[in-house]
């Protein structure tokens, strides 16, 4: 397997739904598949544009979505590809109360080298380097991350506003931001506070989160809902919308600690958020689902939906990211298997 095979496989069109075309033709045509990537510089809060959104249908997502997982076949071997485009699009997490500076360092360990020798190898992948796009670890653990990658290119993202609830007072987590980005985080992940979405303090959330994104200087946005607490699709939209508005290099889903964490009907409402913004503004947003996805297969589905909802330019980095901490041990063990026939147990593909 070459990086030209990796390539091949992302673009033979296993995804055979293609009823939403206008977007990803739209994009393919003006934006180089990982370069040149403006960055979202936000706008001012336009509550009739909020307005004007419409309601979502559930059941018409819910049918989206099956069309979109039930339909796709992909062959074995760009199956391979796929996987490794899902670790290329993870950051690789650990945000457990018993997170140590050792385990900090185990996982950027993992990060620089993803893949067994043996599995690598056996891919063929030569010197095509496959890693996570970022590591993501609680604020304290930042300098320790970015100490354990440096030099090769993997992001450290940190987790800094009173993370998981977002309830800490507006100017401590400004400064928690501001703590991460001096230890040297690439990116933030921010976490809104949810009652600002059922009160529908639209002018509220959208200064709180201009006011972060000020914070970040040079490191990219990225802007946690919370979506299993958020009760209505529509409260979703228009969250992911103001986000979006307030300036955010990236809409995410979940913390992985609500209940329900990231799921495919509430993706998709978020990058048909992501659609809108693009049609309103010209500015390209990433997505990150994050929470509870830690199988392969789930990744795939995924995937799909990004190439068919989006396009190609959202099967990169700079585009799309799953937020995981276990994803990578299941990738693994399916590219075994993919070479071998034979799955070995978890504990051989050990994380963290
Ligand atoms: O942002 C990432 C999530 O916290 C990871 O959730 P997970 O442990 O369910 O994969």
């Amino acid at each position: 397997m070459s990086s030209k095979f990796l390539e091949a496989g992302l673009s033979t069109g296993e995804a055979r739904d293609s009823s939403v075309t206008s977007l990803p033709t739209r994009i393919a045509a003006n934006t180089p598949a990982t370069h040149g990537i403006a960055r979202n510089p936000g706008m001012a809060l336009d509550l009739g544009f909020l307005e004007s959104m419409r309601n979502v249908n559930r059941s018409a997502l819910e049918r989206r979505v099956a069309s979109l997982t039930k339909r796709r076949s992909i062959k074995a071997d760009n199956q391979a590809a796929w996987l490794l485009r899902s670790i290329a699009c993870m950051d690789l997490t650990t945000l457990n109360s018993n997170d140590t500076d050792e385990r900090v360092r185990r996982l950027c360990a993992k990060a620089i080298n993803p893949l067994r020798r043996d599995i690598a190898e056996g891919l063929g992948l030569g010197d095509t380097v496959i890693r996570p796009a970022a590591v993501c670890v609680y604020h304290p653990f930042v300098a320790t991350a970015v100490d354990a990658v440096k030099g090769t290119g993997i992001h450290v993202a940190a987790v800094s506003t009173a993370f998981p609830h977002g309830l800490a007072p507006l100017a401590t987590r400004l400064q928690e931001i501001e703590a991460s980005v001096k230890d040297g985080a690439d990116e933030i992940d921010v976490v809104i506070p949810r009652g600002l979405v059922f009160g529908a303090k639209w002018q509220e959330l959208y200064d709180e989160i201009v006011a972060m994104r000020a914070a970040c200087g040079e490191a990219h946005l990225k802007v946690i809902l919370g979506t299993g607490d958020l009760a209505t699709l529509r409260n979703v939209m228009l969250a992911s919308m103001v986000a979006m508005m307030a300036g955010a290099d990236f809409v995410k889903t979940s913390t992985g600690k609500e209940s329900v964490n990231a799921t495919l009907p509430v993706g998709l409402a978020m990058v048909r958020s992501i659609r809108a913004y693009f049609e309103h503004t010209g500015y390209l947003i990433g997505f990150k689902p994050a929470g509870g996805i830690s199988t392969a297969k789930v990744s795939l589905d995924w995937l799909v939906l990004m190439k068919e909802e989006l396009g190609r330019p959202w099967l990169e980095p700079e585009l799309f990211r799953f937020g995981a901490s276990s994803l990578l041990t299941d990738i693994e063990r399916q590219l075994e298997h993919h070479l071998t026939g034979r799955y070995s147990a978890n504990h051989r593909h050990a994380m963290a």
